[in-house]
């Protein structure tokens, strides 16, 4: 059995070696020479890694049409902007039914959809089998050396989640299924708006305390806005929702909170915004989510996305931000809000 990886960045190496170790003939698809040559002559990917090495049957290339020939899955671990281009590129290629699973966590660069309905926007149903997405508390940084992790197969249809289930688990990687698609896609990708909150925390010098109450009224934020979008809410609850909100915004690996760190450390983003070259989705995350609020929704309460939103986009102070939520008007702490 063959899995297609698209991208050679940090997560696509931590699946691909889950796949790996899985017994799956793993090919992986870069752009990038640098990281193509580390993984199939040095085997490693030193960019992300600096001290893991990878098994020789681990390669990446980049040429498309050889990655996606045979393949019976194609799993996505490009960042956001990026999939639908390349799974427009894949489109022409397929040859054979193909299950499609989504492992990045965001919204569609051009029309801001969840990835799932990007997939099914790009394919016919005849192209591929219902979408599942693989998402939950998983730096790569940790399940690439094998550290115990558990994630949700997400998909409308509860066969092939059990499908994606099984090519995943072993004992290190645990995978729940779960049928609540939009409330674990919008968890998913609002946890890092708040991750990028948890930084910027962290980066004015504020402690545990700060960061627990971040944690439980973004759990409180995001759950209001995913049960508006459709979700359930107990899924906010599970894996996909509270699980991937803990450990981003308590972990260095973290890219989204490192972002925040250096902008509460300068206590400014302008700097940050011009230079930024890393993987940070809660950067547009933050745009999407606000601008959908303002648009549809203009009752709704967000205050944790509004700040963040100003200090990304509107140049506003930090701590001049953490004092404007610190001093609203005093509420019950009830989800309804
Ligand atoms: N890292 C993690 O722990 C986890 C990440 N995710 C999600 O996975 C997604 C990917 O993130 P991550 O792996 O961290 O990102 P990285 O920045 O580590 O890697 C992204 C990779 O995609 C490559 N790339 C960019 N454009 C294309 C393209 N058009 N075709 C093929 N490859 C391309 C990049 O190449 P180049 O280097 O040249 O830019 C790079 O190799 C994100 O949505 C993220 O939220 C989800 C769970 C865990
Ligand atoms: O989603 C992740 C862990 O579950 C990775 O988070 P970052 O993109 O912030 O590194």
């Amino acid at each position: 059995m063959k899995a297609a990886i698209l991208g050679t960045g940090s997560w696509a190496t931590g699946l691909a070696r889950v796949l790996n170790d899985n017994g799956v003939e793993v090919l992986m698809y870069g752009v990038d020479d640098r990281e193509i040559e580390d993984i199939n002559v040095r085997h490693c990917n030193y960019k992300y890694f600096k001290n893991v090495k990878l098994e020789e049957s681990i390669r990446a290339t980049k040429n498309l049409p050889e990655v996606i020939e045979g393949a019976s899955y194609i799993i996505i671990t490009v960042p956001t902007q990026f999939v639908r281009s390349v799974l427009e590129e894949v489109k022409p290629l397929l040859k054979q039914k193909v299950t499609v699973i989504n492992a990045a966590k965001g919204f569609d660069m051009n029309t801001n959809m969840r990835i799932s309905d990007t997939i099914r926007s790009v394919f016919t149903k005849d192209e591929i089998n219902p979408v599942v997405s693989l998402i939950g508390p998983s730096h790569a940084e940790e399940v690439v050396i094998r550290m115990l992790t558990a994630v949700c197969a997400v998909s409308l249809d509860e066969k092939t989640a059990q499908d994606v289930q099984k090519l995943f688990s072993n004992d290190y990687l645990r995978v729940y299924t779960l049928t609540d698609e939009i409330g674990a896609e919008y968890g998913a990708a609002y946890k890092n708006v708040i991750a990028v909150a948890s930084g910027i925390l962290k980066g004015l010098g504020y402690g545990d305390n700060s960061r627990a109450a971040l944690i439980t009224r973004g759990l409180v934020e995001m759950t209001r806005y995913g049960m508006l979008k459709g979700g359930k809410a107990e899924t906010f609850f599970g894996l996909t929702g509270v699980g991937d909100l803990i450990v981003t915004c308590s972990s260095e690996h973290s890219r989204n909170f490192q972002a925040g760190k250096e902008i509460g450390l300068s206590d400014n983003a302008s700097d940050f915004m011009a230079g930024n070259q890393k993987t940070v989705e809660g950067i547009r995350t933050c745009k999407v989510i606000h601008d959908d609020i303002l648009k549809n929704y203009p009752d709704f309460e967000a205050p944790i996305t509004n700040c963040v939103y100003d200090v990304l986009y509107e140049n506003g102070k930090p701590s001049e931000k953490v004092k404007e939520l610190m001093n609203r008007a005093l509420k019950s702490e009830s989800i309804k809000g």
